[in-house]
């Protein structure tokens, strides 16, 4: 299967001295999860609103494998913050709404809905309204409506900003079962040094004025969670410590040198 890739893409938005991204190459796998992680302003949703088809480019290109990216498809789903779901549905209508989109017939639409609603542990919730939900269960429904027009990348803008550090963990866990078991590649953003490293099995470190890349890491966290090792002994282990200061540094800097590119 192919992968997603920017070359040389830059966007300078309508008003705007300068380009808002500029420059940005960047492989992001199929079968990966990517965090992109950045100061405020460098570009991140930018970014994300161009792999989605939502921005248009003024330089480069974006493709996948052969294919030119420059419009939204079915096969790269943005995973909302807010969670963009109907309120007046219930939570398998709102599972079933892209499927319905795609004209897929009313039984199959059912037994999909519920599979994936099983893979996000929301079996039971069927018929629930959305009012009656946690904000962890929205963000579960809004993932398991991508799970099910089978996207081939999710998208996600800050997905677990609004969640205690409790729900955040199980939604954690949560990306990366579903990584593991569907094959899907991610597309995250978060301010958050230490999901950062715990999800990604790429690190892209973004630097603002103009929005770049300038370091790209792979942490083996995120694989070291699935062999069973728990968030607490990941957290206390040397190399993380290291690589959350080195990353913490590097995003705290007041001088310009350390937003150098080092790649
Ligand atoms: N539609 C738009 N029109 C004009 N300028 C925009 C638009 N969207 C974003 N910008 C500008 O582009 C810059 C980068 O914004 P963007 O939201 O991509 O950054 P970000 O890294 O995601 O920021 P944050 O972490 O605060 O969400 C900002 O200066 C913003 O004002």
């Amino acid at each position: 299967m192919s992968d997603l890739s920017l070359q040389q893409v830059s966007v300078q938005y309508e008003g705007q001295a300068a380009p808002t991204l500029q420059n940005i190459s960047l492989n992001i796998p199929h079968d990966g999860i990517t965090v992109i992680l950045g100061p405020s302003g460098c570009g991140k949703t930018t970014l994300l609103n161009v792999l989605a088809g939502f921005v248009p480019i003024n330089a480069g290109e974006v493709r996948d494998g052969d294919k030119y990216i420059n419009a939204p498809a079915a096969d790269r789903t943005v995973v909302f913050q807010d969670d963009a779901l109907m309120p007046w549905l219930n939570v398998q209508e709102n599972v079933e709404l892209g499927l319905k989109i795609q004209n897929v017939p009313a039984q199959q639409r059912s037994a999909i809905a519920k599979q994936v609603l099983q893979q996000v542990n929301l079996s039971g919730a069927e018929e629930k309204q959305i009012w009656e939900l946690s904000g962890g269960m929205r963000q579960r429904v809004g993932i398991a409506r991508a799970l099910a027009v089978r996207s081939k990348y999710l998208l996600m803008d800050e997905p677990f900003g609004a969640l205690d550090a409790f729900t955040r963990e199980q939604m954690q866990d949560l990306v990366l079962d579903l990584w593991q078991q569907n094959q899907t590649g991610f597309f995250l953003i978060t301010h958050d040094i230490e999901e950062a490293l715990v999800l990604a099995t790429q690190l892209v470190l973004m630097a603002p004025f103009p929005g770049r890349i300038i370091d790209e890491i792979e942490p083996p966290f995120s694989r070291q969670r699935r062999a069973g090792k728990s968030f607490r002994q990941i957290k206390s282990d040397s190399a993380f410590i290291d690589m959350r200061e080195y990353l913490f540094t590097r995003l705290n800097a007041q001088d310009p040198a350390l937003y150098e590119v080092s790649i």
